[in-house]
């Protein structure tokens, strides 16, 4: 839906990851610290694993970015992956010798798809007889290139509507931070700081346990984790079709994150257990204008955008490479087997929090520059102004 096109390429273990965002107008800061920063954030958190303290992320922009400002053309990055001197026969573009491909068949062949993860039903799906092709594109090491592009999309909502995001983990496992801590967009550096970026310190505690306690055991966690964005203009997406609703655009990018299995929005399935009378957040006339009483819609009603703070959270299932491997069968005999296990993150919950957070980003931006449009963001912001100025209710 919308005006804003993205897509990703590139494989876990490729030479690098590509992502280009088209619809923007010009004028929107960014830089490649902007990005380099942003995926410094993603690589934070307890219990990743080893890979992420020896790879780097090498942000190069490609194209629609001039002097620090989007021009309005296609803007495209490309994030490289260090790793990528000892995969380069693993996964070379061209042919290689065809001793070094026996090789690679003998030693290198995953053929022991791992229970979670996408290795047999792609397998199955794309006739291929190893794992290899799938898990390199299933890994969750595309989200680098969609949080730079979450980097982009969330300049261009404060620089047109003065929009901010903010996420923090609520729940690691059994861990659950306090109900109704809302960190402002000024706490980012606090949560970042934070081992599991949660900002009630006897909470991420017990989450900093629950991780280690999992590792102890060979085992890995999921979690939950929320995203805020302040600042929306009231209507934001569409009551008048299902694809242009903001919440089942907001839903389906927050599926779309590696291992996320379930979204609500605001207090979303607590709201089913209680009646009307106490789910609903009543409007008020005030001196500043048409308020809500409370927050448990989330700030999204009937698909639009209500001018309140828009709440969303995302459930990660636990990671599926789990060191005390999983049943599974080989394959090349079809015997029971043991799953494939080198090496995984413990957790990556705060992680995904980060990614969640771009992929918010990305729909918000998508929901702007579909109601304010403009070539440049000076005329963006004039046609946000506008449309407050004269709102028929405020
Ligand atoms: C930030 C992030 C890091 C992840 N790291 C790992 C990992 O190290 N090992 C792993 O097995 N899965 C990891 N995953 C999850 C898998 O990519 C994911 O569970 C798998 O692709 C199947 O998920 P699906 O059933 O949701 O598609 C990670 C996911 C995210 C969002
Ligand atoms: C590389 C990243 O995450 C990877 C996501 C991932 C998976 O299976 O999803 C598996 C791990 O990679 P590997 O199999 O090479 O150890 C993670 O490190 C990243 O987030 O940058």
């Amino acid at each position: 839906m919308g005006t804003l096109r993205w897509l990703t390429a590139g494989e876990s273990h490729g030479p690098a990851l590509v992502a280009t965002l088209e619809g923007l107008p010009a004028g929107v800061p960014v830089t490649t610290e902007l990005v380099a920063d942003a995926l410094a954030r993603r690589r934070l958190g307890y219990g990743r694993g080893a890979r992420m303290k020896f790879e780097q992320d090498e942000v190069t922009f490609l194209g629609g970015v001039r002097h620090g400002l989007t021009m309005g053309s296609p803007v495209a990055v490309m994030v490289g992956n260090t790793e990528w001197p000892k995969w380069e026969q693993v996964m070379s573009a061209d042919p290689v010798d065809p001793e070094i491909l026996a090789g690679l068949a003998r030693n290198e062949a995953l053929t022991r798809p791992r229970p979670g993860h996408a290795d047999l039903a792609g397998m199955q799906k794309y006739s291929i007889d190893e794992a290899r092709p799938i898990l390199e594109r299933a890994s969750a090491r595309e989200t680098a290139a969609r949080v730079a592009l979450g980097a982009v999309a969330r300049s261009y909502l404060k620089e047109t509507c003065g929009i901010e995001l903010v996420s923090h983990v609520v729940e690691l496992a059994a861990a659950k931070a306090p109900a109704g801590v809302l960190p402002l967009p000024s706490d980012e550096a606090r949560l970042d700081e934070d081992p599991v970026r949660c900002l009630d310190a006897d909470a991420s505690k017990r989450m900093v346990a629950e991780i280690d306690q999992a590792h102890k055991d060979g085992d890995t966690l999921g979690g939950v984790v929320e995203v805020l964005a302040y600042g929306l203009p009231p209507g934001l997406g569409s009551h008048v079709h299902w694809d242009r609703r903001l919440d089942a655009r907001l839903a389906a990018a927050l599926m779309g994150i590696q291992a996320i299995k379930g979204v609500e929005v605001g207090d979303g399935f607590e709201l089913a257990r209680i009646p009307g009378s106490q789910a609903h957040d009543e409007i008020v006339p005030t001196p500043e204008g048409v308020r809500r009483t409370s927050g448990r819609s989330g700030g999204t009603e009937g698909g639009l955008s209500t001018g309140e703070l828009l709440r969303v959270r995302a459930a990660m299932k636990p990671i599926a490479t789990v060191p005390r491997a999983l049943q599974t069968l080989d394959v090349r005999t079809g015997e029971p087997a043991k799953a494939h296990h080198q090496r995984s993150d413990v957790c990556a919950v705060p992680a995904a929090g980060i990614v969640a957070e771009a992929m918010v980003a990305l729909v918000l931006a998508d929901a702007v520059s579909e109601k304010f449009g403009g070539d440049n963001v000076s005329e963006t912001r004039r046609n946000v102004r506008g449309y407050l100025d004269n709102l028929v209710v405020r």
